[in-house]
């Protein structure tokens, strides 16, 4: 069975070449981000998650709202194992997929079919695995003659739309994204979000970090709210202004 277990998740970026000039409207409290303290005379720590525990089990749609800075985007990068938290315990049971940062492990010198075997590889995938995937890939990007090209010679639309349909082509238990990804123009975008709702049909746990309240509502049957790195849940957290 999969499952996320975070216990008392603390997060901290230092931040060692703060001047207190740049700080000295200290009287101010920040509305937005996380809690900062002040660590001797120019050590100034920023705690993007702040003592946060959950457990989310199969079949849960998990919505993660908050202002611009509650943690939302640090939170998923902690599950994707980009930040290692500095304090508690993360347990994850399950292949976890992300659809952040989706042009990772791209080289715009290589061609679109190299880059599709690039992507693979940076998902943790074995290139045997994506190897008869490849086709379909291709076939969904729309992007034709253009695989036999360098990535460079793309626009950036042409970039999002491979590496669209190379991050959705493996199934996985577990999938991790910020904001519902609208790629392309509006014909592609259609298709993407219908490929979008399968894969998120097939996944026995998603997470999606969002401001888009109408969309959380349609995706999610939970969601949690962050603020300054702390956590709170429930229905009505979807009623809260953004
Ligand atoms: N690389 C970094 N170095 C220092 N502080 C950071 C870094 N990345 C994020 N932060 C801080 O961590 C806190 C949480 O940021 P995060 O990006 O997780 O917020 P968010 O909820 O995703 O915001 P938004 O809705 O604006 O995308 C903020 O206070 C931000 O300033």
């Amino acid at each position: 069975m999969s499952h996320i277990r975070a216990t008392d998740l603390v997060v901290d970026f230092p931040i060692y070449d703060a001047s207190q000039r740049s700080l000295r409207k200290r009287f101010l409290s920040a509305a937005t981000g996380g809690a900062i303290t002040h660590e001797g005379q120019h050590r100034v720590v920023v705690r993007p998650l702040d003592h946060i525990s959950f457990d989310f089990r199969e079949g849960d749609r998990i919505g993660v709202v908050g202002h611009n800075g509650a943690g939302k985007t640090t939170l998923l990068r902690v599950l994707n194992g980009v930040y290692e938290p500095v304090g508690g315990s993360l347990e994850i049971s399950g292949r976890l997929a992300s659809l952040l940062d989706i042009t990772n492990g791209f080289d715009t010198d290589a061609t679109g079919y190299e880059n599709i075997v690039l992507r693979g590889l940076m998902m943790g995938i074995r290139p045997r695995e994506i190897q008869p995937k490849i086709a379909e890939i291709a076939e969904f990007s729309g992007l034709g003659e253009y695989l036999d090209l360098p990535l460079r010679t793309y626009s950036s639309g042409m970039v999002l739309r491979l590496a669209f349909a190379v991050s959705t082509s493996v199934d996985a238990d577990i999938l991790l994204m910020d904001e519902w990804l609208s790629v392309g123009d509006a014909e592609f975008n259609e298709k993407a979000s219908k490929r979008l709702n399968e894969l998120i049909s097939r996944t026995a746990i998603i997470v999606i970090a969002s401001h888009d309240t109408a969309m959380l509502k349609r995706v999610c049957n939970r969601i949690i709210r962050l603020e300054h790195g702390r956590l709170s849940e429930g229905d009505q957290m979807l009623d809260h202004p953004q």
